[in-house]
This record gives C-alpha cells, sequence and structure tokens, in this order.
C-alpha cells in the first residue's frame, strides 16, 4: 500500500502554507529575528502541540507564524513545503495563506507574496511542479477586514485564482462574509471555505447557498443531515478532508470513527489533504496510509480518492484528463 500511495501522482488542495512550518525553521527564524517563543528547543515545540479543539491549535499556529519576517522566509517556508510535494509525488497543489495573520504584525503583501511566488515558480521552471495559491480570510475578524484585505489584494490577482475563509468557525458563520465573497466572485475568482470542520451542518448550505463556493474545506459534518448528503452528491461538490487534522483536533476521537469512506460510499466526491502538516504529525501520504491502517483503505478506494483530486481540483480539464489517464497508467502498472 505505500509503495502505491507514493507511486500515485497526487494532489493536494487544503493545505495552509503556515501549517508547514516546521519547529526547526521555527527556531531559526525566532533566532535571526528576536521573535520572543516559549520554546528553546523542537522537543519542546513538539510537547506542545497536543490539542483539545480547533482553538487551541489556532494559538499555537498564530504564535509560530509570527517569526516570519523577512521576504526569505517566506521563500524557504514555501520552498521547503514545494521539496516535499516532489518527493510525495504531488505533482498538483493548491495553497492557502492567510494575509491578515502577516499584515496585521507589519508585514507588506509584498514581501509575502514577492517570496510564496518566487518559490513557486522555482518549482515549476526546476521540475514542473502546479501550484494554485488560495487567499484566505480569517473568519475571527470583520467582514471590513476581509474587504480591505481583497482590495489590498488587488495588485497581486495574478498570482490568486482563489479565496478562501478559515480560523475560528463556531460563532463565525459563512453568512458573515457573504459580501466580500460577492466581490470576490465579480473579480473573477472561484471561492472555498472551511465549513463543517467543527461547525454544523447548516455552515455548510451557507457556504453553498450564501457564499456560492466550489469547493468545501473539510465538511465532515455533512454526514449529519441526508438532504445536505443528497445535495453535495448532486452539485458533486467537492469536500477537502483532512484525517490526520480531524483525529488531532478531536473533531473524531479516533481515527477508526473517521466518516471519510461512509462519505465516499454515499458517492460525495471526497479529497484527502493534510491541512497543517508540521502540527498534526504527518504531510498528505501519512494520512492516506492512517486511513489504510486504521480504517482498512482499500486500492481501489485509495485510487477513488486520488482521482477525485484531480477532478475536484482547479486544473483546466484537459490536465485533469492527463493525470486520470496517468493514475490508470500506474494502476495498471502496480496492481496485480
Ligand atoms: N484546520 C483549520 N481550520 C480552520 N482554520 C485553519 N487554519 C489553519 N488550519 C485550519
Ligand atoms: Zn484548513
Amino acid at each position: 500500500m505505500e509503495k502505491l500511495i507514493q507511486a500515485l501522482p497526487k494532489t493536494e488542495l487544503h493545505l495552509h502554507i503556515e501549517g508547514t512550518l516546521e519547529p526547526s525553521l521555527m527556531l531559526e527564524l525566532s533566532r535571526k529575528h528576536k521573535v520572543n517563543l516559549p520554546y528553546t528547543n523542537v522537543e519542546e515545540i513538539q510537547k506542545a502541540y497536543n490539542f483539545e479543539d480547533l482553538q487551541s491549535f489556532l494559538d499555537l499556529y498564530y504564535l509560530g507564524a509570527s517569526v516570519l519576517v523577512d521576504e526569505d522566509d517566506f521563500y524557504q517556508l514555501m520552498w521547503q513545503y514545494l521539496l516535499k510535494c516532489k518527493e510525495q509525488n504531488i505533482v498538483h497543489t493548491e495553497i492557502m495563506f492567510d494575509p491578515q495573520t502577516h499584515t496585521l504584525r507589519g508585514i507588506t503583501f509584498e514581501t509575502f507574496m514577492t517570496g510564496f511566488t518566487r518559490a513557486i515558480e522555482d518549482a515549476k521552471q526546476q521540475w514542473g511542479q502546479s501550484s494554485l495559491l488560495i487567499m484566505s480570510f480569517l473568519r475571527h475578524l470583520s467582514e471590513q477586514e476581509a474587504i480591505d484585505t481583497l482590495n489590498a489584494a488587488k495588485p497581486f490577482l495574478k498570482h490568486i485564482k482563489i479565496v478562501g475563509l478559515d480560523s475560528s468557525e463556531l460563532g463565525n458563520p459563512p453568512e458573515k462574509f457573504a459580501t466580500v465573497f460577492k466581490q470576490a466572485k465579480d473579480l473573477g475568482l472561484l471561492c472555498v471555505a472551511h465549513a463543517g470542520e467543527e461547525g454544523p451542518a447548516e455552515y455548510i448550505w451557507q457556504a453553498l447557498n450564501l457564499l456560492h463556493v466550489d469547493r468545501i474545506d473539510h465538511g465532515v459534518r455533512s454526514s449529519e443531515d441526508p438532504k445536505l448528503i443528497e445535495t453535495l452528491v448532486k452539485l458533486k461538490m467537492p469536500l477537502t478532508v483532512c484525517p490526520l487534522s480531524n483525529t488531532k483536533l478531536c473533531v473524531f476521537d479516533d481515527m477508526k470513527q473517521h466518516n471519510i469512506l461512509d462519505l465516499l460510499n454515499q458517492d460525495v466526491l471526497v479529497t484527502v489533504n493534510s491541512d497543517d502538516p508540521s502540527y498534526f504529525g504527518g504531510y498528505l501520504n501519512e494520512n492516506y496510509l492512517a486511513l489504510h491502517e486504521a480504517l482498512g483503505l482499500t486500492q481501489d478506494q485509495l485510487i477513488a480518492i486520488v482521482k477525485n483530486g484531480f477532478t475536484g481540483s482547479f486544473l483546466p480539464a484537459k490536465d485533469k484528463q492527463y493525470w486520470l489517464q496517468e493514475i490508470d497508467k500506474v494502476e495498471n502498472l502496480i496492481l496485480p
């Protein structure tokens, strides 16, 4: 199984670049910029990564991101993740970043966008890495701040084709951001939103009906509402599911209780993703492996989910077609 997971060309559609900050780079940058952290070594950081819910994680995630200051920091962060894509055979990735986490600390759009896009361009040149950027609004902040962020991003829209919505879900429903998502749509941007991670199925309905999203991030609580499942299937609406994240943040007590295969069996277009891999103990391939070990994910199910990753991506149709055929080739080579 490990061999097949590795050999298949894959997508990653739900990945926060700030969530790839490895403890070693965090420490190195904290020293470089003299940012005070409550840790002195990698072990102390790893010990702190014991979360009881989304908010307890977000508190450490925003603290960690405070070491990202200059353009080279953002380049390094993105470059390390793109190297991981190469290593794990992730041929196409759609990467979220949180501008407000940085602009609120006085870091300019120019600084992080230049670092990110330089790394993305280098990876494209060196091994043909395909990447898109998703600019995510922080939902614990006001809609006006999201609108200000969209306006600040206007000079960079050549590099940003998608907007998203993340951070503390409970108490910050999608409806709070209907105006800014309408503005993003009017600019020709595609839209995604975290919904139904900790929040109820109602938030998924709102993301569909009020934000008019093209994809749902997480969405696992959809299983509480049969009418919603029926709608997701009818719309072929992709869900970007993040198994290790869901168990680390106690959305499910145990991987054995994860509902991704039930959703797959009901024909929901589920995909597998790593969310914040340096905080949750695994990158993409480790997420697939965890599903195999806990839920008995079969080779056929693996291939179906990997194909969903391309179908649910924002790649042009001809690229999707190309990769779906490549998967069939690998399948024929490896499977008995
Ligand atoms: N899993 C998650 N949910 C909401 N916001 C996030 N930001 C980074 N990871 C997140
Ligand atoms: Zn996420």
